[in-house]
């Protein structure tokens, strides 16, 4: 089990995070969200133990993790950090890359685990490719293979997927997010993309103005998210006296149709954006702006009724 325990960090005097606690089991996925600047990047780095803690303490299972000053090489075997910058070796193919740090002594374990991590990362086409000839994406997913090549026990993953198209995210997230699973790996994800989470994340840590506000399942944050910061990761919503409603849970109404008119309010298109499946129409009510889903476009200043 990873154990986070009241750590603090600055960078110079400025500080990012402040007494920052929790837990997390062996074989779980835990996301860490939060607006840009909010300190993801650094608690991963603080778990990874590129920095050394001012304050608090980090243990996974009995070894506790320390920083720069007590180690000559940052990292243990034990736990893997894919950050944003893939750090890869440009001038080998993805395959010599994923089975760098393998033993050689084993050739043809090697040979199957990088082919395995090579499906798992969904790179086949490209096995044999320079890694300095590669896209964004397809780096992104060396680093993911190749941190997964020593088969860690916990890995740290710093929006995995930015790079990659949205042809191949769905499937890669899949694919990769169920080798953890299968391999009992923890891993604890920093992302903005709420597709990273919701199907996949056991947990979800909510940072803001450097602590934890919020920890719970992805399903009773979506459903009781209490504060517009936590619903605004899941999608559009308004707050209207007070209480959140996502954009899916208003709806326009008929005037004919209207029977419970305490629940049902006017208001003026403003715009209508096309969203696929549906419009994401913009409404002023009094002097809030709201959003509200609707099958249709309904044209700029057309007076509408909606309901909850
Ligand atoms: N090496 C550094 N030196 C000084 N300040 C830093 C350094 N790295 C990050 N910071 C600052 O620390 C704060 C937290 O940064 P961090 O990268 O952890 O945020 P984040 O939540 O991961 O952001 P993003 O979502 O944009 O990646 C920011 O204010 C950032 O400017």
């Amino acid at each position: 089990m990873l154990q986070v325990k009241n750590i603090s960090f600055g960078y110079n005097k400025t500080l990012v995070l402040d007494n920052i606690s929790f837990n997390l089991e062996k074989g779980k996925n835990l996301a860490i969200i939060g607006e840009s600047g909010s300190g993801k990047s650094t608690l991963l780095k603080l778990i990874y133990g590129e920095y050394d803690l001012p304050q608090g303490e980090i243990f996974w299972k009995d070894t506790q993790i320390l920083g720069p000053k007590h180690n000559l090489v940052i990292g243990y075997d034990f736990m893997k950090y894919v950050s944003q910058e893939f750090d890869l070796m440009p001038f080998i193919t993805v395959e010599e890359n994923i089975g760098k740090h393998l033993s050689r002594f084993y050739p043809e374990e090697k040979q199957k685990r990088t082919t395995e991590l090579i499906k798992v990362v969904q790179l086949e086409d490209f096995a044999k490719t320079k890694v300095k000839n590669l896209s964004g994406g397809q780096k992104q997913r060396v680093a993911l293979a190749r941190a997964l090549a020593k088969q860690p026990e916990i890995l740290l993953l710093d929006e995995p997927f930015s790079h990659i198209d949205n042809f191949k995210k769905q499937s890669l997230r899949r694919s990769v997010f169920s080798y953890l699973k299968e391999h009992n790996i923890a891993c604890i994800v920093a992302t903005h993309d709420n597709n990273d989470v919701l199907g996949f994340a056991d947990e979800m840590l909510v940072l803001d103005q450097k602590k934890i506000i919020a920890k719970d399942t992805p399903q009773n944050l979506y459903s009781n998210p209490k504060l517009p910061l936590i619903a605004s990761f899941f999608g559009e919503f308004n707050v209207i006296d007070g209480e959140i409603y996502y954009a899916h849970q208003l709806k326009i109404v008929d005037e004919d149709s209207l029977q419970n008119t305490s629940a049902t309010k006017k208001g003026v298109v403003k715009n209508s954006y096309f969203n696929g499946d549906y419009w994401l129409v913009e409404v002023e009510h009094g002097s809030n702006t709201l959003f509200i889903y609707h099958r249709t476009l309904i044209e700029a200043e057309t007076q509408i009724f909606f309901s909850f």
